[in-house]
């Protein structure tokens, strides 16, 4: 009997298209409340691991279970409980954000009109008023796609590359949007991507796939430690600076080398901060360096080839 905590489990899931094999045998489970980025470069199976998930193709082998429905009955239920943007959505370019989600709506029997307008509010799209798709910024488009995703009250979100091709801004914006869907209203997530870098501080777990092949999965804390970035310091009383660190930095993770550095292997976007604290407490700080691989290289080394096709 499968726990209530797995939304989600696959086994040996797979699909050949003739003699190609876009994905084999994978296995995978994604807990309640997780936010699993699903990373690999172009063709690499994503998308037809997605589409397996939220029946747009039928799996040629392997299980797939979806709130501990496994039938062909029960997965069409379970998936009422899902949202998903895989693949962009068609959405009318001389229509509002508002008439683009009626339409749908009415399409797909969702009762209630008032799910539109909470939608809009979910993705802060309840402004945009007379304006048409066809001038919508790409982040607006982005979030169209998923206030259509969340219009049936998911508990499970797939969504498709969300963050591919928005410029920084629009980024930390929609990712912002996913932690606060994640964290205030509990929903689980499959996201997926083929920029590392641009998954971080998003997910929890990561999936990497290559060919076709779930090459390896870690959390986010894993990821973190195995691709080795640190922020190195040197002070004139390592251990003194430790215990100031620690009472301001209660997740702090830290080690005394022995040459007497400081590696501080989670606080990289803080190092301001960590700056402030000793200086401001008479520990002298004689240098502060981010060291370690890139996380792109990272990533290359995982998967082979270059950072991008
Ligand atoms: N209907 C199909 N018939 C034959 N081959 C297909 C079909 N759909 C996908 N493929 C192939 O399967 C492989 C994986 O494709 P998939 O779309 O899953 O990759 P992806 O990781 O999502 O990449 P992208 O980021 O480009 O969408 C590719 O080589 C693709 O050409």
């Amino acid at each position: 009997m499968m726990s209530n905590n797995i939304i989600l489990a696959a086994q040996s899931l797979n699909k050949t298209y003739g003699s190609f094999t876009a994905l084999h045998p994978t296995t995978l489970s994604i807990a309640k409340g997780e936010i699993l980025g699903l990373v690999g470069k172009n063709g690499a199976g994503k998308t037809t691991l997605l589409k397996l998930i939220t029946g747009q193709c039928l799996p040629t082998g392997g299980e797939l279970t979806l709130f501990s429905e496994t039938t062909p009955e029960g997965l069409r239920q379970a998936r009422q409980r899902m949202g998903a943007i895989v693949e962009t959505p068609c959405f009318y370019r001389d229509m509002t954000a508002r008439q683009n989600l009626e339409y749908y709506r009415i399409q797909r029997g969702i009762p209630g009109k008032e799910r539109v307008e909470a939608a809009l509010h979910e993705v802060g799209l309840r402004d945009t008023g007379s304006k048409k798709f066809r001038d919508f910024s790409l982040g607006m488009k982005q979030r169209l796609g998923l206030a259509l995703a969340l219009m049936n009250h998911p508990d499970f979100l797939v969504l498709d590359e969300p963050i591919n091709g928005l410029d920084p801004l629009g980024i930390v914006e929609i990712r912002e949007l996913l932690l606060t869907l994640n964290r205030e209203k509990q929903i689980t997530m499959l996201i997926s991507g083929h920029v590392l870098a641009e998954m971080q501080s998003l997910a929890t777990t990561y999936a990497f796939i290559d060919g076709g092949r779930m090459i390896k999965t870690m959390t986010a804390r894993q990821l973190e430690e195995s691709y080795g970035h640190y922020l190195r310091l040197v002070v004139d009383r390592e251990t003194g600076a430790a215990a100031l660190l620690e009472r301001h930095f209660p997740d702090i993770r830290y080690s005394i080398q022995p040459d007497k550095s400081v590696h501080i292997y989670n606080l990289q976007g803080q190092a301001d901060e960590v700056t402030r604290v000793l200086v401001g407490n008479h520990i002298r700080l004689y240098s502060l360096e981010n060291r370690g691989t890139n996380l792109e290289d990272y990533f290359v080394s995982l998967v082979g080839g270059s950072k991008d096709v």
